[in-house]
């Protein structure tokens, strides 16, 4: 494969390879410093600021047309990015993420064509109980990314830990993913159930979908 590519004038990218192969290989990916320090900086003082002038909204369940705020499933605070605003704090961002999408349409098949991502503050003692990323009669969400953007002294007893069920060989694993800053996971939307342990400390991210259509 590395040879055609060579041809195609398409140069492999390695860790691009690795998620690939973690994806198909167990489902998800974990990607420290996948945002550099300095860009989760400015994202989380961008993040903050909004915050702060109450742009956020009580998260819901359900897709953007059917939402129930449902505060015993999840208690996060949300805020919608858009791209198109090209906002300066968020355009490095949204280019690392642009770069990845390129690199799976070209290298997978998996014709991501939308994606949606929204900021998240978890408030202290929220959570966001066991759940799939999908919708009943809505498919479109394929693959998962959610990017911590904590304070840097964030430590294990400042819960707010991500659970991932798997289900190597039928058998459940949860696996605990600790929400430290540039950490990025990539999970499919469809197949991983997962929870957010409760916050003890406000925990700040970006979480988001790669869509079909
Ligand atoms: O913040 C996380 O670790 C996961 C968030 C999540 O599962 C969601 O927003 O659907
Ligand atoms: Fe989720």
């Amino acid at each position: 494969m590395a040879e055609l590519f060579e041809q195609l004038g398409f140069e492999t990218n390695p860790l691009y390879e690795r998620i690939i192969a973690d994806i198909l290989g167990k489902g998800y990916s974990i990607v420290d410093g996948f945002i550099p320090a300095q860009a989760v900086e400015i994202l989380r003082t961008d993040l903050l600021e909004k915050y702060e002038e109450d742009h956020f909204k009580k998260a819901a369940i359900g897709n953007r047309t059917n939402e129930i705020v449902e505060a015993g499933i999840r208690g996060d605070f949300i805020l919608w990015m858009d791209e198109n605003l090209e906002d300066q704090s968020q355009k490095p961002f949204f280019e690392r993420i642009n770069d990845l999408v390129d690199y799976l349409n070209k290298t997978c098949f998996l014709g991501i064509i939308r994606k949606e991502f929204h900021y998240a503050v978890y408030p202290i003692g929220k959570f966001y109980k066991r759940h799939l990323d999908t919708f009943q009669n809505d498919d479109r969400r394929k693959l998962s990314v959610v990017c911590y953007l904590n304070e840097d002294d964030w430590k294990p007893e400042d819960g707010g830990e991500l659970v991932l069920y798997l289900k190597p060989d039928n058998k459940e694993v949860p696996k605990t993913i600790y929400p430290l800053p540039g950490r990025t996971v990539i999970f499919e939307s469809q197949l991983l159930e997962h929870e957010v342990k409760p916050a003890k400390r406000e925990r700040l991210s970006i979480t988001g979908w790669l869509k079909t259509r």
